[in-house]
């Protein structure tokens, strides 16, 4: 065999999957047919993250007048957006150092398209390669909805190619990726209109998040239909303009917008990778695994977004990480999914770790829930930033924190801060105890663990 491990992919799955291997002393080779860093770094999380701080940084200049700065009317330079975005990648990636880490653990870096010719058999554009264990670490790409005018929509890794800011988008798709975008063309002056199937967008959150953020988008204009029946089709006419036709929940709708960007989901990259060579099985887009990121082929391991489970970086660095100590040490390592924290850069932000209510009720209705209100906590009074919530839901006993749900400024570090509470086992009543720095945002979290510990539930907002 010319390797112990090849890794096929280098995002962040396999990033952290080949460094990994190469740590436990595999001969490593990781296969990549772009540029390293996968779509987080290059037309993911980092655009979407630099275009996220664009649209707060418009918001807080309009209203810079109240606080007594004297500003003009700002408008938008999509051009040196763009460029802003392009240079932050760089920089970025730069920092993160793929290069170096990879000469420093001697990790081979082979350039092209992988291709499976047998199971133990790789070919990359033509060039035969060989390993004892495989790690597919390929990603997803966004799905393009086989509806008539589909080529007329931008997929979201494709936004940044818009030769100008649309005067209106129509976003398909409220999940994570369809409401961050949703949040950037709104603050950026877009009209917008964000259509979803589900019944509500943002499904996989908490229902109280997913409320709150469809109540900001509406309230600053967005038009936001959801449980539509479908999608009809795109036209194009002659002035450039599109026209989205679709089913709504008041009857056959229709809208002339600039741009339609596709945000309905996020199949995994398995086309031309030779599964069947392999007797790899796929399943509803993605290649399915066991508790060990094992395929049905034992010795092909599936980390990050391709194995369908958590399609979130933080993730497919965990995963990479285990599916390489399996492969190199042997199954026996599983990855602590409950845990990971997660959220949105919308207006407000949004995020959440472990058990929804939803989740906790099923498994004990009697489970407590607290919800403690942005506009009685000092910071967001004092930011004017009062709307959104913390809420906390623990065991019947009000001992165990099972979960954490937030809107609102900064929603996503004040998350991370239950998160590491909860990872580090920390009870209620010890979080009561925990002080806060003041005047934060994260206090909010030392409110809704005293409240827990007093007794006081949902109704007392
Ligand atoms: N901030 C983050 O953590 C973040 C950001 C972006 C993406 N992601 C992850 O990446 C993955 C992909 O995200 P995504 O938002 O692109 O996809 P998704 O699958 O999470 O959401 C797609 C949405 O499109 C809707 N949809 C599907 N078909 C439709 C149709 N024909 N018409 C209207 N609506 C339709 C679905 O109901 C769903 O709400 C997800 O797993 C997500 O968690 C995470």
């Amino acid at each position: 065999m010319d390797f112990d491990v090849l890794v096929i992919g280098a995002g962040p799955a396999g990033m952290a999957a080949a460094t990994r291997a190469a740590e436990l002393g595999a001969r490593t080779a990781v296969v990549e047919r772009a540029r390293l860093g996968g779509t987080c770094v290059n037309s993911g999380c980092v655009p979407t993250r630099v275009l996220a701080k664009t649209a707060r940084l418009y918001r807080e200049v309009r209203t810079a007048r109240d606080y007594g700065i004297v500003v003009h009317e700002p408008a938008v330079d999509w051009q040196q957006l763009i460029r802003r975005v392009r240079t932050t990648v760089d920089r970025v990636l730069d920092a993160k150092g793929y290069g170096e880490a990879m000469q420093q653990l001697d990790i081979t870096l082979l350039k092209g398209e992988a291709s499976f010719t047998s199971p133990h058999e790789v070919s990359i554009d033509g060039r035969p390669v060989s390993a004892a264990s495989v790690i597919l670490c390929v990603g997803g790409s966004a799905r393009r909805l086989p509806i008539p005018g589909t080529e007329h929509a931008v997929l979201p890794s494709d936004v940044l190619d818009l030769p100008e800011l649309p005067d209106s988008v129509a976003i398909i798709g409220g999940g994570h990726t369809g409401a961050q975008l949703a949040t950037i063309f709104d603050a950026l002056g877009s009209r917008v209109t964000l259509l979803d199937l589900a019944p509500r967008i943002l499904t996989t959150e908490d229902h109280d998040v997913s409320t709150a953020v469809t109540d900001g988008f509406r309230s600053r204009g967005v038009t936001v239909d959801v449980g539509i029946g479908g999608v009809d089709g795109i036209k194009k006419h002659d002035d450039g303009a599109l026209e989205i036709r679709w089913q709504g929940t008041g009857g056959a709708q229709s809208a002339r917008v600039g741009a339609v960007i596709m945000a309905a989901g996020w199949p995994a990259n398995i086309s031309g990778l030779g599964l069947e060579a392999a007797g790899v099985a796929t399943a509803r887009g993605a290649i399915p695994v066991d508790n060990y990121l094992r395929s049905n082929v034992p010795h092909v391991f599936v980390a990050g977004d391709a194995n369908g489970t958590s399609m979130l970086v933080q993730a497919a660095v965990f995963e990479g990480e285990t599916a390489a100590e399996n492969a190199v040490l042997g199954a026996h390592r599983t990855t602590p999914h409950h845990l990971l924290p997660e959220g949105g850069f919308t207006d407000p932000d949004y995020a959440g770790v472990g058990l929804t209510e939803a989740m906790a009720r099923e498994r004990d209705a009697q489970c407590a829930v607290v919800v403690v209100p942005y506009g009685s906590v000092e910071r967001p009074i004092i930011d004017d930033r009062e709307q959104g919530f913390l809420k906390l839901v623990t065991d019947r006993h009000r001992e165990l924190i099972l979960g954490a749900h937030a809107v609102g400024e900064n929603a996503v570090e004040v998350i991370q801060a239950v998160a590491s509470a909860m990872a580090a086992g920390t009870d209620v009543a010890t979080l009561a105890r925990v002080k806060f720095a003041y005047p934060t945002y994260s206090s909010i979290i030392g409110h809704a663990a005293r409240k827990a510990v007093r007794g006081a539930g949902k109704d007392s907002w």
